[in-house]
């Protein structure tokens, strides 16, 4: 990301129905919404964005948004299809909405930060009641840090006396020049469940290339994932702590004309990569604790075909020093 001189500036704006925040680091222009605490777009000065928000996005209050980073709690996807202690945390004959109850209420800005042209912002979800049919006292906090890397953190803490076991993701929507011609890397041989192939497990061959509807959880992760997109001449490095599950998703034509807010044609500018704790890698928190999930995001120009792999820039240092990202994880990525 290249260096613009001004300094580092937190802005409130009304986007439709929706209050939001543009940030504007050294690096990087952000747009973040209170509601489901979703960071909409991320765009480094004078390149093409990260995170991709789409054109037709719909700020509406109470209704998901289509792009950016939706934070999926206390459960992913549809509830039906997670582990039975998550599906045991909610009602069992209410109507559960996919990717659980956090997207669509309004979050509580926290602290926030401009410094040294980095910008540091913090949102909670106070929910000492549960939310709805999900009655467990939990908050969440979730953290970004943008500076010369794009860091998001989220923690969840239970103040009830019973452990809570939720799954989650952050669901980011990728920026790619044309999905088609993209390669995903750091996921070869480990084992995926294909959704769309009745949920069966798969070992990923080689790096993954998007060749048709794609929606596969991933298992057993213990390295960084990376976007290789020829068409920007850039990889995208995705590095998550805490976790060892993600979600690759795209459309692809049929699946897209049926998605809301989702021009026909923009599964070929987007890809999800799903920093997740799900399937055999669910949260458990205990009583009075809190466990914590991160990724950390940023662009390396792309290696030339058949050259070694990315060489290390001094941005991966600007996040080493998260208080809550030191114990387990994937904090040593290759
Ligand atoms: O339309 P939603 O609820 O935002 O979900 C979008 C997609 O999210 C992905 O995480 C799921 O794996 C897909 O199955 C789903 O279609």
């Amino acid at each position: 990301m290249s260096a613009a001189p001004d300094a580092a500036t937190i802005e409130s704006v009304q986007m439709g129905e929706l209050a939001c925040w543009r940030v504007r680091t050294q690096w990087a222009e952000a747009l973040i919404a209170t509601q489901g605490a979703q960071l909409l777009s991320y765009t480094p000065h004078g390149q093409p964005p990260i995170v991709w928000l789409s054109e037709d996005a719909k700020f509406l209050r109470g209704q998901p948004l289509r792009g950016g980073v939706p934070v999926c709690w206390p459960w992913f996807g549809d509830l039906a299809r997670n582990p039975q202690p998550v599906r045991d945390m909610f009602a069992p004959d209410a109507a559960a909405p996919a990717h659980g109850v956090v997207r669509g209420v309004e979050w509580e800005p926290g602290a926030a930060t401009a410094e040294s042209g980095r910008v540091v912002m913090d949102f909670h979800c106070h929910m000492p009641n549960g939310s709805g049919e999900w009655k467990h006292p939990a908050d969440l906090l979730i953290r970004f840090r943008m500076g010369e890397t794009l860091e998001i953190q989220l923690c969840t803490h239970n103040f009830g006396d019973a452990p809570i076991t939720v799954s989650q993701a952050l669901h980011t929507y990728f920026a790619v020049s044309d999905s088609r011609q993209i390669t995903i890397e750091g996921l070869e041989d480990t084992t995926y469940i294909d959704t769309m192939r009745n949920w069966e497990p798969v070992t990923q061959t080689g790096p993954i290339r998007i060749e048709g509807e794609t929606d596969r959880i991933y298992t057993g992760i213990d390295r960084a994932i990376e976007i290789v997109d020829p068409g920007w001449q850039r990889r995208i490095h995705i590095e998550a702590s805490q976790s060892r599950s993600a979600v690759v998703w795209n459309p692809w034509v049929e699946k897209a004309a049926r998605l809301s807010q989702f021009p026909d044609d923009a599964w070929q500018r987007m890809v999800c990569i799903e920093t997740a704790r799900v399937w055999d890698d669910v949260l458990v928190v205990a009583p009075g604790k809190t466990e914590s999930m991160s990724v950390t995001i940023r662009v390396d120009a792309a290696a030339p075909a058949g050259s070694a792999t990315t060489a290390s820039t001094a941005s991966t240092t600007a996040a080493a020093g998260s208080a809550a990202d030191s114990a387990t994880g994937r904090d040593a990525a290759a």
